[in-house]
């Protein structure tokens, strides 16, 4: 496992644009992407030209939105209470919304088929957790699964918009993907949540050797636990003994082990969490430089997605505030050198 060199990787120029001033609904023109068949999956979304990271793949409002009725644990996803809700909210669009929702794939056991609201299983397919909410988003619904994607989404609020974004460059004719499911979990265990959806994944981390996807894995079991691990230590009150602080010490390293696992796997929807970590951990140890670098890093990947989100705010408020604490620590060894 090999650490991150942080600062020749660094593209951090110390200017912090403020995020009110980032609009990132003007950026990507809408024709990036076209629907065709792509193989074994149905059909696919491709890239119309090359994609930049942050690039805007897609921006779709719901056409059906629903507040889910009472999850029960253990119960599972309750379909009749889901497709009359959604029924309802169908008989009041126009015929040639209803057709494109009625277009839309579906995954469903011949019994399901037999007994269940054709709507409600579309739903079950294509759907997504919108805030509180659950949405369906026909253009957005093309995209297929990989358990290494290649771009993210959000669901604005403020925009009543659900937004596709690359997370990696990617090529024209290339196909997006999004990821529909949680990825820091095994192959075996992936896959298992995948057969709500109907089809075995051969995606990149899927189709890998036995050997490469044992290590896969392992990091993505080894990334969930240190996530887990690191969130009650993620405090910026300086250690206050000896032991503590050797503890401290220690989270910083095992913060650029944990910031090179999830690089290393691909995961970008999990890098701006690492980076936080990184940063926190660097901060708690007065190491001010990577604290700076680390925090910017994450604000970079959160502002592409939100400049609003509270997220992108404490990033963009941690790399100021790690930025002035390493200034500062420069000016007081400059004047240690006597000015030099
Ligand atoms: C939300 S839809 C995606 C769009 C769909 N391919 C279509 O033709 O409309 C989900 C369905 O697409 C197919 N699918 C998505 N990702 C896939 C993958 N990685 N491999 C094979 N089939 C996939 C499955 O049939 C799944 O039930």
């Amino acid at each position: 496992m090999h650490t991150p060199s942080v600062t020749s990787s660094c593209k951090c120029a110390f200017t912090l644009p403020s995020p009110q001033l980032v609009d990132h609904t003007c950026r990507g023109p809408p024709e990036v992407y076209t629907v065709e068949p792509s193989q074994g999956k149905g059909l696919g979304v491709f890239a119309l030209h090359d994609v930049e990271i942050g690039d805007i793949v897609m921006r779709e409002t719901p056409v059906v939105k629903i507040s889910p009725p009472d999850f029960v644990k253990g119960t599972g996803y309750p379909m009749a209470a889901i497709s009359k809700l959604v029924r309802q909210e169908f008989e009041t669009l126009s015929l040639d919304k209803q057709a494109e929702i009625l277009s839309l794939t579906y995954h469903a056991t011949p019994a399901e088929i037999e007994t269940m609201d054709q709507l409600g299983l579309i739903f079950r397919t294509n759907a997504y957790n919108t805030g509180k909410e659950i949405g369906l988003f026909p253009k957005i619904a093309r995209i297929n699964h990989s358990c290494r994607p290649n771009t993210s989404y959000y669901w604005s609020e403020r925009l009543n918009k659900r937004i596709v974004y690359a997370t990696r460059k990617i090529k024209q004719g290339e196909e997006f993907s999004v990821s529909y499911i949680p990825l820091l979990l095994t192959q075996k265990e992936r896959q298992a949540r995948l057969d709500r959806y109907g089809f075995k994944c051969h995606c990149e981390a899927c189709a890998q050797e036995r050997a490469a996807t044992e290590v896969s894995d392992e990091r993505r079991v080894t990334i969930n636990q240190a996530f887990i691990d690191f969130e009650p230590q993620l405090i910026l009150t300086p250690p206050k003994s000896k032991t503590a602080t050797r503890q401290a010490r220690k989270n910083a390293n095992a913060s650029l082990q944990l910031a090179s696992l999830v690089q290393e796997e691909g995961l970008a929807d999990y890098y701006a969490k690492a980076y936080r970590i990184a940063a926190i951990s660097h901060a708690r140890v007065g190491d001010w430089e990577p604290a700076a670098i680390w925090a910017n890093k994450g604000y970079e990947l959160k502002v592409m997605e939100d400049p609003q989100s509270p997220h992108t705010l404490e990033l963009h408020h941690l790399t100021s505030n790690f930025l002035s604490n390493w200034e500062s620590q420069l000016r007081n060894r400059s004047a240690m050198h006597g000015g030099q």
